[in-house]
């Protein structure tokens, strides 16, 4: 994976103790394009013209067109450059979980300012914002003038569920989404600055060893990428991850359940618009054997199912133990 023209060089990387594969860069016009996403397998789109008229969304011009309404801003515990996901629902019955970020309202103004000032010991922030039709007029012209032909198209063609939302999301250079699996297919728009995405196919579940369905972070990995707990994860020696950088005018398909991390490259804030679709109707035939994403699809209602019958969310690992220990080899 080499840069594109200067934009960013292999030292703006952090380095991860697991072996990364490039995912392939292909022009929108090629067909394999719609092989990989047919595949749910990760492609790099470019040429797209996704969000083409957000290429102008710099922190000045979105100051002066989105509404003065608040927007979501987390900012990181202390100095850290992680933005780790958390359920503030489930944040409620799980007394001992300590959140990595917390949710700090503000004006855009008032975030553009904080960006613009914060110094090395200030908290790291990450603006993160469903667009809905408070924003501004201008940013909705913008908006109207999405390629949504193509990406309609994709969602036809790809037998996709309805478009859930688009996340606006301004990174500071170096912040760091944590591996995570989402339930939605994503096609991922890169509008400003420059941004690495790990990724590793559902079937790595067990070497990720995501929370509990019940805790707050569900769906996220345990295991910390910077100082990786072997004795407590020991399979994570056993990850193997695909990666790219995505630039201005680049789209990154993160398909359903794929683990992905994201870290923001250094050159100023990273802007990005995602394109989250339900998932398609249930299949008409089941075939076997069953995919990955099934399979987690799977564990999932188990874990659900237990933690309702039991109530106890503590006694979930005994019975699992028990139900497999000297049974299921
Ligand atoms: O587009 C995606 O799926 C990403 O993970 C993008 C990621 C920020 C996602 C924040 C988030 C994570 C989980 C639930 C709701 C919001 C980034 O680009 O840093
Ligand atoms: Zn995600």
């Amino acid at each position: 994976m080499t840069s594109t023209g200067g934009e960013w060089d292999a030292s703006q990387l952090r380095e991860y103790p697991f072996p990364l594969e490039n995912i392939p860069r292909l022009d929108v016009n090629d067909p394999e394009v719609g092989r990989c996403i047919a595949q749910t397998q990760p492609v790099v789109i470019t040429g797209s013209k996704l969000a083409e008229p957000a290429l102008k969304w710099n922190l000045d011009y979105l100051q002066e067109h989105l509404g003065q309404c608040m927007f979501n801003v987390f900012a990181a515990k202390g100095t850290g450059h992680k933005f780790m996901y958390y359920d503030p629902k489930k944040a409620a019955n799980c007394k001992d979980f300590e959140p990595q970020m917390h949710a700090v309202d503000m004006t855009f103004p008032e975030f553009v300012h904080r960006f613009r000032t914060s110094k090395p010991e200030d908290s790291r922030l990450y603006l993160q914002q469903a667009l809905n039709d408070t924003v501004g007029t201008a940013i909705v012209d913008d908006f109207v003038n999405f390629n949504w032909s193509w990406v309609t198209a994709q969602q036809r063609t790809h037998d996709w569920g309805p478009l859930t939302s688009n996340l606006l999301l301004i990174s500071m250079e170096g912040n760091v989404t944590p591996a995570h699996y989402d339930e939605q297919e994503n096609l991922f728009a890169q509008v400003q600055g420059y941004k690495r995405v790990i990724m590793f196919p559902p079937s790595q579940f067990g070497c990720l060893y995501p929370f509990p369905v019940n805790h707050p972070c569900d769906r996220q990995s345990q295991v910390d990428f910077d100082n990786p707990d072997y004795e407590k994860f020991p399979k994570f020696r056993n990850a193997k991850g695909l990666q790219a950088v995505v630039g201005p005018g680049d789209v990154i398909y993160i398909p359903m359940y794929w683990w992905h991390h994201i870290e923001s490259l250094l050159g100023g804030e990273t802007v990005s618009v995602t394109f989250w679709y339900k998932t398609s109707r249930i299949p008409q035939t089941i075939t076997y054997p069953l995919s990955p994403q099934q399979k987690v699809c799977i564990m999932r209602n188990i874990e659900k199912m237990l933690g309702e019958a039991l109530k106890d969310p503590a006694e979930i690992g005994s019975l699992l133990h028990t139900l497999v220990q000297g049974r299921y080899p």
